[in-house]
C-alpha cells in the first residue's frame, strides 16, 4: 500500500485530471513544454498550496508552490537530498560529480569550486578573459553584419562561455560545436526524459543506443580533461606564465586534482562544473536577447545606460574591437542591464525544475511549515518555470517582461541626485533560480558578470532581427533550458559605433 501524504489529517488535494490508477502519469509523458504549462496551471489554481503528485511505480510525491516551504527545504539540507530518485536517473552522466555528491565528497568539490571562483579570479574573467572572447564574438558578428546572413545567437553565446570555462577552469581550448558538446546536449535531453517516463529503463533497452553512445563520448571527454590537466601540472611552471589569464587558467581542475585522489571522480566533477557554468549562462543570454528583441524599448534603455561609459577612455592595451571599455561594465555599474538579466532568468530559469527526496528514516516523517507530513522517500518537485510566474509572488503582471521590477531609486553618492539601483527584493524561496542554503549556486557572481558585459556590448554594437518573429520559442528536453532550434537572427552594426 502506497503511503498517502496528508496535511491536518487529510489527504492533499490533487491536480485536475488526476486519474484513479495512473495518477498524473500521462501528464508527465507530454512534451516538456506542455508539462511546464501544466505546472503553471497548477500554480495558478492552487496558489501556494502543496498538492499531491502521483505517478505509477514512483514514491509518493508533492508539488511545492509555497516560498516558505522552499526556504525550509533550503535551510534544512540535512532533511532533503537528491536521493535515489534523482541519482538513479543522472548517475551514468554525472556520477559522483558535485551535483550528485553528498558528505565529504561534496565538501571537497565545493571547496575546489570556491577556490576557483574567488573575487580575484572573477576580476581576471571580467578584465581579461571575457573582453578577449567577447571581442572574438564581436569580430565574427561584424563579419556577418550584412543584414542577410543568418547567425544563431545561442551558438555565439555558447562559444563565449565554452571558451571561458575551457580556459579558466581547465586550461583547454573548448568550442561550442565539438562532438563532446553535441553529445552532452543529447545526453542531457535523454536524462531529462527519464524524469518524465516512469518506464525509462525498459524503453531505453530498445531506443537508448544513441543516448548510451552520447554518454560514453561525454565520459571520454571527462577523462581527457583530467589527463590533460595531469600533463599540464608536470610541465608547467607558474613563474614562467606572464599573463594574468595564463596564471589562473586550469585552476579549477588543478584544485580538484589536489583534493580528490580518484581521477574518475575528478572527471565527474569537471563535467558537472562544465555543464553548470557554461550551458546555464549561454542559455540565459539567449532568452535575454529573445525577450529584448520582442521588447525593443528595453534595448533602447540599455543603450541609454551605456552612453556615459563612452566618455571613458579605452585602455591602450586592449586588443579587441570593442568601442566601450568592457571592464567598466559590471553588475553594479550597469543596474539596468543586470535587471534585464534577472527578469530573463525569472521568466526562463536556466534550471527549470528541481527534485528532492525526503530523508526521514523509514517509519518516520518530516513536517513542512505548511503542515504537510512527508513519509520516508517522498519526492518533492518544484517547477521554477511555473513558480516564477506566480501572481502571488510577482503581482498581476507576473507574466510580463518588466525589468523595472528589480530597480529602485536611491540617493546618489553625496550629490543629492537620485540614481537607479538593482534590488532583488525577494527571499530565496520567492526567487529560487540559483537554489539556496548550503548548496546554493556557486557561480552566481560569474553568471552576472558575464551576462552584463555580453548583453551591454552586443546591445550597443548591433541591431538584430529575429528570423522568425511570429514563432513562440520553447525549450526542448534537457536538464537545463536551451532554446529549441537556437535563436537565428540577421545582424547589422548600429550607427553609433
Ligand atoms: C544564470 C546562470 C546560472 C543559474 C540560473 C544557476 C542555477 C543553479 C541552480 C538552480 C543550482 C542548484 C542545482 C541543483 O543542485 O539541483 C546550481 C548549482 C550550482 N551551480 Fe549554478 N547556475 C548558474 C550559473 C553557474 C555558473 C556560471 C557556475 C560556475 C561554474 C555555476 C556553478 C554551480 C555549481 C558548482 C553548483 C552546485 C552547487 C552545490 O551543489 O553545492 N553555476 N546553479
Amino acid at each position: 500500500q502506497r503511503p498517502v501524504i496528508t496535511r491536518n489529517g487529510r489527504p492533499l488535494r490533487k491536480p485536475p485530471g488526476t486519474l484513479l490508477l495512473i495518477g498524473n502519469g500521462f501528464k508527465f509523458l507530454q512534451p516538456r513544454w506542455q508539462l511546464f504549462s501544466w505546472f503553471n496551471k497548477c500554480q495558478q489554481q492552487f496558489g501556494y498550496e502543496t498538492v499531491a503528485l502521483t505517478v505509477p511505480t514512483l514514491p509518493p510525491g508533492v508539488l511545492v508552490h509555497d516560498p516558505k516551504v522552499l526556504n525550509f527545504i533550503f535551510k534544512n539540507e540535512g532533511l532533503f537530498a537528491k536521493g535515489a530518485f534523482v541519482k538513479k536517473r543522472t548517475w551514468d552522466l554525472f556520477g559522483d560529480g558535485i551535483i550528485n555528491a553528498d558528505g565529504d565528497l561534496w565538501k571537497l568539490q565545493r571547496k575546489a569550486g570556491a577556490a576557483f571562483l574567488t573575487p580575484a579570479n572573477l576580476r581576471v574573467l571580467t578584465d581579461v578573459a571575457l573582453p578577449q572572447y567577447l571581442g572574438e564574438a564581436v569580430s565574427e558578428l561584424t563579419a556577418k553584419a550584412d543584414g542577410k546572413t543568418i547567425v544563431d545567437l545561442q551558438h555565439i553565446f555558447h562559444e563565449i562561455t565554452s571558451k571561458i570555462m575551457g580556459k579558466m577552469a581547465y586550461n583547454m581550448e573548448m568550442h561550442a560545436d565539438e562532438d563532446f558538446t553535441k553529445s552532452f546536449d543529447f545526453a542531457s535531453g535523454g536524462i531529462a526524459e527519464r524524469f518524465q517516463n516512469p518506464f525509462w529503463q525498459l524503453t531505453e533497452r530498445f531506443t537508448g543506443s544513441k543516448l548510451r553512445k552520447s554518454i560514453a563520448t561525454v565520459k571520454d571527454y571527462g577523462q581527457h580533461i583530467v589527463s590533460r590537466a595531469v600533463t599540464d601540472r608536470s610541465f608547467s611552471n607558474p613563474d614562467l606564465k606572464s599573463s594574468k589569464l595564463d596564471q589562473i587558467s586550469g585552476s579549477l581542475i588543478q584544485s580538484l586534482l589536489n583534493s580528490i585522489p580518484d581521477h574518475a571522480t575528478v572527471a565527474n566533477a569537471a563535467l558537472t562544473y562544465l555543464s553548470a557554468g557554461r550551458d546555464t549562462t549561454a542559455q540565459a543570454l539567449t532568452w535575454a536577447f529573445y525577450l529584448l528583441l520582442r521588447h525593443p524599448t528595453y534595448l533602447t534603455k540599455i543603450r541609454e545606460e551605456l552612453t556615459h561609459f563612452l566618455a571613458q577612455d579605452l585602455p591602450s592595451d586592449l586588443e579587441n574591437p570593442l568601442p566601450i571599455n568592457p571592464t567598466l561594465l559590471t553588475p553594479s555599474s550597469a543596474p539596468y542591464t543586470l535587471a534585464v538579466f534577472y527578469e530573463t532568468i525569472r521568466l526562463y530559469p536556466p534550471i527549470p525544475f528541481e527534485i528532492r527526496q525526503c530523508k526521514a528514516p523509514p517509519g518516520t516523517t518530516t513536517t513542512l511549515p505548511d503542515g504537510t507530513v512527508l513519509p520516508h522517500g517522498a519526492v518533492l518537485v518544484w517547477c521554477l518555470f511555473a513558480l516564477q510566474r506566480s501572481k502571488l509572488t510577482w503581482g498581476e503582471d507576473a507574466d510580463r517582461f518588466r525589468p523595472e521590477r528589480f530597480l529602485v531609486e536611491v540617493d546618489g553618492p553625496g550629490d543629492g541626485r537620485k540614481r537607479i539601483s538593482f534590488q532583488l527584493g525577494k527571499t530565496t524561496g520567492e526567487f529560487p533560480v540559483f537554489y539556496g542554503g548550503s548548496r546554493t549556486c556557486l557561480g552566481r557572481r560569474m553568471a552576472e558578470a558575464v551576462a552584463v558585459q555580453v548583453i551591454a556590448v552586443l546591445a550597443w554594437l548591433f541591431e538584430f532581427e529575429e528570423v522568425d518573429k511570429s514563432r513562440e520559442r520553447i525549450s526542448g528536453s534537457s536538464l537545463t533550458l536551451p532554446m529549441e532550434g537556437g535563436l537565428p537572427v540577421r545582424v547589422k552594426r548600429c550607427g553609433k559605433s
